[in-house]
């Protein structure tokens, strides 16, 4: 790695008023050795008004490529100012052209527009017709503020009240968490030998993280109000063993917990049993099997199994795919399928408006299509590499520094890529204390709040930052998919996917924390050239998303005139044209490779940022391979989208090793009887 750093200039303030010998001689290197870069796509759109140069280059930046044989070389740039020293006298110098200069042309998205599956989400029936408790129904009234019930509480409580296994399907934020701790709390409430504490767990709540364990918990806690007597609890990795194992000694009867932790202590805990269990809960069950808990399950399944044979079981997802039907196999008995139905099939068949159905009635293309919040507006935006971090920044202004009261949430593929960008933000974007640190810009609003929740951060640390941002009205969370399922974050207003999710399942889940129970809600999601075929992939699973253009989010820079460059300096920012946006994106990149650049620990760290890009990139499913695919990714320009300004060198070797150790972990998984992809 150090090898490779020598490329790279530590000066900050790096600057060149001339190209240099090297750039020059780059240049006609490069020109020498112009091919069609693999980002570029089949269909190009040529747009009048894009800040992309009109003309078309005949210079290829270099490229080196995860083969491991360099095709191109890439130049360095050394154009880079300071913010702190954007006086007037150095502003012509920054050079866009190392950012909108050689990039791929932005291809046509031919987006077919498909029906989405849809689902009512309210019904007008209210939960006193259900016959629950009077005290019950008192406190979903009052506790909860609820008084009409969903349309998946509607068809699922009288099912799981008649004492029916059930297989329950239903879009994100429709309220499914209800429909099934009402009818586990009025159950249980209504035994007639009433439950001790220390007769252990009734109910078992399998949930796939820590932060829904905590959320389900709450929500049982809050309808058990009225009933004392029944104690719920919940387990969890991260917290400490020790008094969990105290707290199952004095008894827990609705137990929640998280896979791995659960199988933790039924190996190591005496005081766990399951022989009064009644209830066992899979949420967001597909998930489950997805983090690789298959092993898991088989040792709860098997050790509830040796205590009690006769409980209901329920699995519930917004995406029921085949993963959640090979679990319904081996834990449901005689299950009812419930579905909320999309509208139109209601048109065609309206007394059918529940559908109970003895599983397994579902075709694989059924299990395909989801249903996706009729409020939620979903966008994408097609940028070359070279212009993704720029144009998330700009987002990020534009949304939560430019407009009242938005709450966003950011997706990334790893924890590594969420700690780096929340730092290089934390450290760029947000001004703290009066005078700005180097990097940073001055006028950086007060109005912006970065947060970050991924699966590396201490517990603590983890719950605070979920309950922060649960309570607040604005912010921006950077997050991996440990937030995207089941967390119900109040009024997130946007889901940014920086990252392109690894199946359509994580689409519909990450976008799914917006848009809850009837709220607006807006999604975008973020692809490179040569990613653009993405959305067809989509569309063939009933997606539909519209398109934004990059240079509308990058207009919001016209707004903030800390971005100005000189040329501009008298004209008023609701004048700017093309020419000064992009001057104005090259100011706010060069903010983020000052940082970088301003000690080789910060270079080694957006490096290694980078390559967990890489890995994570890697590891794209066989289907979406043609998509994504390392090979497909211009190292240069993915290495700025990293506030680099160059390449590094050996990246590529690292990276190869990496993927080698990854495969062999795919094999050893496979061959301990793991689906493809499901190993965490
Ligand atoms: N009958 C109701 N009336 C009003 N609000 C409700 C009702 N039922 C649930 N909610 C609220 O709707 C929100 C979403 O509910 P919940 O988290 O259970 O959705 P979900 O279907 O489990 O979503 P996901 O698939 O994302 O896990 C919660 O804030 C919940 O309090």
């Amino acid at each position: 790695m150090a090898a490779a750093d020598s490329s790279l200039s530590d000066n900050p303030r790096t600057f060149s008023r001339r190209p240099s010998a090297q750039a020059s001689r780059q240049a006609k290197a490069t020109k020498r050795k112009h091919q069609a870069s693999s980002e570029a796509p089949p269909a190009k759109r040529r747009n009048e008004t894009s800040f992309l140069p009109a003309k078309k280059t005949s210079v290829k930046e270099t490229q080196r490529t995860f083969k491991g044989n360099t095709q191109k070389t890439f130049s360095p740039k050394k154009h880079s100012v300071s913010p702190s020293d954007r006086n007037q006298e150095e502003r012509p110098c920054i050079k866009t052209s190392s950012l909108f200069k050689n990039n791929p042309d932005i291809p046509e998205l031919h987006r077919p527009v498909v029906k989405q599956v849809q689902e009512e989400v309210f019904t007008s029936a209210a939960f006193h017709e259900l016959g629950l408790h009077p005290h019950l129904i008192s406190t979903i009234n009052t506790v909860l503020k609820m008084s009409s019930m969903t349309s998946v509480q509607k068809q699922s409580i009288p099912v799981l009240l008649e004492g029916r296994d059930a297989l329950v399907r239903s879009q994100t934020g429709s309220g499914k968490t209800l429909a099934y701790c009402i009818p586990v709390v009025q159950s249980l409430q209504a035994m007639k030998s009433k439950i001790q504490r220390s007769d252990g767990p009734y109910a078992l709540v399998l949930v796939p993280t820590r932060e829904l364990a905590l959320q389900s918990f709450d929500t049982v806690q809050k309808l058990l109000k009225p009933f004392t007597w029944i104690v719920p609890g919940v387990l969890m990795g991260g917290e400490k063993r020790k008094s969990e194992k105290a707290r199952l000694r004095k008894g827990i009867n609705i137990l929640i917990s998280t896979p791995g932790r659960l199988v933790d202590h039924i190996k190591s805990t005496k005081n766990i049993h399951f022989s009064r269990l009644r209830w066992l809960v899979f949420d967001e069950a597909d998930r489950i099997l997805d983090l690789g808990f298959e092993r898991d399950i088989t040792v709860i399944l098997n050790a509830v199994n040796a205590e009690c044979q006769k409980r209901q079981n329920v699995l519930l997802s917004a995406t029921l795919t085949e993963g959640v039907t090979r679990l319904a196999d081996i834990s449901l008995h005689d299950p009812v399928s419930i579905s909320v139905l999309d509208k139109s099939h209601d048109q065609l068949n309206p007394k059918d408006k529940a559908v109970r159905e003895v599983c397994p009635p579902r075709t694989g293309d059924e299990l395909d299509n989801f249903a996706i919040p009729e409020s939620l507006e979903q966008h994408v935006t097609v940028v070359p590499s070279k212009l993704r971090l720029v144009c998330l920044a700009a987002f990020i202004l534009q949304k939560c520094k430019f407009e009242k009261d938005q709450k966003m949430v950011v997706f990334f593929s790893s924890c590594e890529l969420v700690e780096f960008h929340y730092s290089l933000f934390l450290q760029t974007l947000l001004s703290s204390s009066g005078a700005p640190a180097s990097g940073q810009l001055p006028s950086a609003s007060t109005r912006l709040k970065f947060l970050r929740l991924h699966g590396n951060m201490e517990q603590e640390e983890r719950t605070a930052v979920f309950q922060e941002f649960s309570h607040s009205r604005r912010g921006v969370l950077l997050c991996t998919d440990v937030a995207a399922r089941g967390l119900d974050l109040p009024q997130v207003t946007w889901i940014v996917q920086y990252n392109a999710p690894s199946s359509p399942a994580e689409y519909i889940h990450r976008i799914g924390r917006t848009a809850r129970i009837g709220c607006h809600g807006s999604s975008l999601l973020i692809l490179a050239p040569s990613e653009a075929e993405y959305v067809n992939s989509l569309a063939s699973h009933k997606i539909n998303v519209s398109e934004m253009k990059m240079e509308d989010i990058l207009c919001v820079l016209a707004r903030d005139d800390c971005f100005k460059g000189k040329r501009w300096g008298a004209q008023k920012s609701h004048a700017v044209g093309p020419q000064e946006i992009r001057e104005r994106a090259t100011v706010l990149q060069t903010v983020f490779e000052d940082y970088v650049h301003s000690s080789e620990r910060r270079v080694s760290w957006a490096k290694k940022a980078l390559q967990s890009f890489i890995q994570a990139y890697a590891t794209y499913p066989r289907e979406l391979k043609h998509i994504f695919h390392v090979r497909s990714l211009h190292l240069g320009h993915v290495a700025k989208s990293f506030g680099l300004r160059d390449a590094p060198r050996n990246l590529s070797a690292l990276t190869r090793k990496k993927r080698k150790a990854h495969l062999k972990r795919s094999r050893l998984w496979k061959s301990a009887g793991f689906a493809a992809g499901a190993q965490p």
